[in-house]
């Protein structure tokens, strides 16, 4: 693989302002290039804080919004209105707030939702979702851009370090027991899936991520560390802050 292209920004807000305005842009010219776009949301501090900035811009506006499908790269196995929903986070941070789709927003089930309090029925019906909008190209739509968080140790979407998870070869979406951040009961892209996106934006701010991110360039392998092995097909982006990069040797 070809290294992440690195982007550096001073603090959380600014890089959280910066990635706001890049997916205005990238959203602005997918749909005029080929009518709509697709972007895989995720939880977590930045990601939530790119949402919000980017309900705060008039440059939102921009955006077509009923021409955007969306989807998650992991959720909390929780009851639907439960605050730790990255779902409920996105919608309360900008969904709801513009004129998207309804139809087009696809969100992976919750604990008292279709499937009960079965994960493993949630990602196999988050993974058929995802075939059938392949349209018969594979199993997992080819997402413009993939937006992750990623953990102190490493962890992207809910693929947390030597879990079963991270060793998924076949599975698109998979359930995710005993996770060592609460709430323990997830489901998750797997890093095949992830690796479908033409773009994979990976967002990281503040100290606690730094060893993590110097860890990942160093030639850590995606078992010990999955972030490793979240790259885009087409490029791979780390938009990070000060602090996070403070061991990175790249500049
Ligand atoms: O639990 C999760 O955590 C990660 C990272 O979150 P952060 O607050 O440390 O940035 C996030 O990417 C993932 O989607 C989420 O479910």
């Amino acid at each position: 693989m070809t290294g992440p292209q690195i982007l550096v920004h001073r603090t959380a807000d600014v890089l959280a302002a910066s990635a706001a305005a890049r997916l205005v842009t990238t959203l602005v010219d997918l749909q005029a290039s080929k009518g709509s776009a697709s972007v895989v949301l995720t939880g977590g501090g930045v990601g939530i804080a790119l949402l919000e900035q980017l309900c705060r811009s008039p440059a939102r506006e921009a955006v077509d919004w009923s021409r955007l499908d969306l989807y998650w790269g992991d959720e909390r196995f929780v009851p639907g209105d439960d605050a730790e929903r990255n779902e409920r986070q996105a919608r309360e941070a900008l969904l709801n707030h513009v004129p998207v789709d309804p139809a087009r927003v696809h969100p992976m089930a919750a604990s008292d939702g279709a499937f009960g309090d079965d994960p493993d029925a949630a990602a196999d019906a988050y993974a058929r979702l995802l075939t059938e909008h392949a349209g018969g190209r594979g199993d997992v739509p080819a997402f413009d851009v993939l937006l992750l968080g990623m953990g102190p140790e490493g962890h992207i979407a809910s693929i947390f370090p030597e879990s079963p998870a991270v060793y998924e070869t076949e599975a698109s979406v998979v359930a995710v027991r005993n996770c060592p951040k609460p709430p323990p009961t997830r489901v998750s892209l797997t890093l095949p899936a992830i690796r479908h996106a033409s773009e994979v934006w990976l967002l990281a701010a503040g100290e606690g991520k730094a060893d993590a991110l110097a860890l990942a360039l160093s030639g850590a392998g995606e078992i010990q560390l999955p972030v490793a092995g979240a790259t885009g097909r087409g490029r791979t982006l780390w938009l990070v802050d000060d602090a996070a990069a403070a061991k990175l040797d790249h500049r």
